[in-house]
């Protein structure tokens, strides 16, 4: 039957009159902001030179031809702050690839966000589609008000120490899994004669933070150590999609159709695993209805679902039989979110700890005694230890010190909020900086190696971390580390954090000996261009800077090789 010239032109004219109304709108908000951004540039607010019609997409772009290539984009706007924002803050404008942004770079600012009772709990309604790739749905990273505090009382839980001092044998178990991992390159001695063969060090890391995540969020054996599992290869090759272009200007790529279509695919997959493992869950949960309460820790899913059922919550009488398809898709989200969080930055933490301890003799040194002393000098009893009892974790202090420096020079992530009218941020020379229309990004990246506040910013000394107040190391100002954020919306996860990546140095540090192999690496990479060598000047001279890749990662996946580190066998005369 041959199809209706009338109905033909009547899809086309709807078609065009949709792509118009979109278009029309994007200019309409377009305009809105750029009009926001010329006010404020008219009141002498700091930002990069304006215009109306590329806002500061050009400042944007001189920044990121002055970086290496895969630089993250926190030194674009640490390049920027550099030159517009004497005061600590300056605006800036990236529409369309980001948000009108108040930027702070000074923790005295940071800090009266943070505390300011609406704008400090409030994150930005543009943050949803950065994640969406992620969670396909609202999250506690995205959500605001009732439901965020809704939805995060089903997690809060999990999160409380004795459930995760429970979960920490399994943690080391696991840890142990990877350790003879590195046993094996260590033993194999490679052709140089000085450890073992180049590998990269961080994939190893994200497969066993996986399977770590996979049970304690998902109660899932990922085994991604032994093999691939399909949600961790495809939560991988979303973060790369999402990632694959980091210059502002390459984002328009987010337009084309087959990448849109992999995402939606991805996306897709990702949904069918976290959902069969939710229903994988609530089986098991109507089951121990009849049997006894699970031993041990209890995994995030599971005390949702616990909270959810009623099980455990007081403020349900009657206990539900099922979940409702709207819990299970809210579930669904916070569990890909949960997954992600969990593993991600965790593990860019992990391998960057074993590029600063390793490049500093010192720092290892006082790190080993700190370990002989807490342990022993059985390197291999310290994990059964650990696993036997987790608090022992609380007498590292100088341990926790080196995460804590490396944090402060590596952050994984930013802090986010909504501006509101209520809110003008203020310095000490009593300079303004009005919040109404930007969300507010606390850089932490320029936060935490300001000069005016860190001693020696750019050195790695975790002797900051265990001096007094009125010591020349001790950090000028309050909030001024801040890698998990401050207030009602900071890291959920940070006790998890520390006691993670304590364990893992612990771990590694009297074992091995690991060396940086950046410049070996790079060899391949400098002949490609022609040995024109990389500047890395405003990466602060980092050979292992951020890259986007989820949260902020070590470029290049951290080359290098491991050895036996013979520490015992040289300090037992
Ligand atoms: C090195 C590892 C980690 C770092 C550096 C980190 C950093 C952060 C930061 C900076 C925020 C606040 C963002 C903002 O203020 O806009 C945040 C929020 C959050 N993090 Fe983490 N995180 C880490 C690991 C984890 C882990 C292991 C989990 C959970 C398993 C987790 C769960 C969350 C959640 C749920 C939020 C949102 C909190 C809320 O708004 O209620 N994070 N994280």
């Amino acid at each position: 039957m041959a199809t209706s010239p009338l109905l033909v032109n009547a899809c086309i004219g709807t078609l065009i009159a949709v792509i118009a109304l979109r278009a029309v709108a994007f200019l309409a908000d377009t305009w809105k902001k750029r009009s926001l951004m010329k006010r404020l540039s008219k009141q002498g607010k700091p930002m990069p030179p304006f215009n109306m019609a590329m806002g500061h997409l050009l400042a944007a772009k001189a920044a990121a031809d002055d970086l290496p290539p895969e630089a993250h984009s926190v030194y674009i706007l640490n390049w920027l702050a550099k030159k517009y924002a004497p005061n600590g803050a300056y605006y800036v404008d990236f529409t369309p690839m980001a948000w009108p942004m108040l930027v702070v770079t000074d923790p005295h600012l940071a800090t009266q966000v943070i505390e300011h009772p609406i704008v400090g709990a409030n994150k930005p309604e543009e943050l949803y589609a950065w994640f969406h790739p992620i969670t396909n749905g609202q999250s506690l990273f995205t959500q605001n008000g009732a439901a965020w505090k809704h939805d995060r009382d089903y997690f809060l839980p999990f999160f409380s120490n004795q459930n995760l001092d429970a979960s920490v044998p399994f943690v080391v178990g696991q840890m142990s899994i990877f350790r003879d991992k590195l046993r094996e390159k260590a033993a194999g001695q490679g052709s140089s004669g000085s450890g073992s063969d180049l590998f990269v060090l961080e994939p190893l890391i994200l497969s066993m933070m996986n399977d770590i995540i996979g049970k304690l969020v998902l109660n899932a054996d990922l085994g991604t150590q032994h093999g691939s599992h399909p949600l961790a290869t495809t939560m991988l090759r979303q973060l790369r999609l999402k990632f694959a272009v980091n210059n502002p200007l390459d984002n328009l790529g987010n337009f084309n159709p087959v990448k849109v279509f992999n995402l939606w695919n991805n996306s897709r997959m990702l949904d069918n695993h976290i959902k069969s493992q939710i229903d994988a869950r609530l089986q098991a949960w109507r089951s121990e209805k009849t049997h006894d309460e699970q031993n041990g820790f209890k995994s995030l899913l599971d005390v949702a679902l616990d909270s959810y059922m009623g099980r455990t919550s007081g403020a349900s009488p009657t206990p539900r039989d099922n979940v409702s398809a709207a819990f299970s898709q809210t579930l669904c989200a916070q569990m890909r979110m949960f997954f992600f969080a969990g593993y991600d930055s965790t593990a860019s933490t992990m391998a960057y700890c074993c590029y600063t301890a390793w490049q500093h003799p010192e720092v290892l040194r006082k790190m080993r005694a700190e370990h002989d002393h807490v342990f022993g000098r059985n390197v291999d009893s310290a994990m059964e230890a650990i696993g036997a009892n987790p608090a022992i974790l609380n007498s590292l202090p100088y341990t926790t010190a080196v995460v804590k420096e490396t944090m402060r020079l590596f952050p994984a992530a930013n802090g986010i909020r909504h501006g509101h009218r209520d809110l003008v941020l203020r310095d000490g020379r009593g300079n303004e900086f009005p919040t109404e229309g930007c969300s507010v990004q606390m850089l932490h990246y320029a936060i935490q190696r300001d000069p005016k506040t860190w001693a020696r910013p750019l050195e790695f000394l975790p002797e900051r971390f265990l001096v007094e107040a009125g010591h020349e190391l001790y950090p000028a100002a309050k909030g001024a580390w801040r890698p998990f954020e401050y207030g009602p919306r900071l890291c959920t996860g940070q006790q998890l954090v520390m006691k993670e990546v304590k364990a893992f140095l612990v771990l590694l540090a009297r074992e091995f000996d690991i060396r940086e192999c950046y410049g070996e690496a790079d060899g391949d990479r400098d002949r490609d261009r022609d040995r024109k060598k990389v500047d890395l000047t405003h990466v602060d001279f980092e050979k292992a800077h951020l890259v986007e890749a989820g949260a902020a990662h070590p470029r290049a996946n951290f080359p290098c090789r491991v050895s036996p580190s013979g520490y015992h066998a040289s300090t037992s005369t």
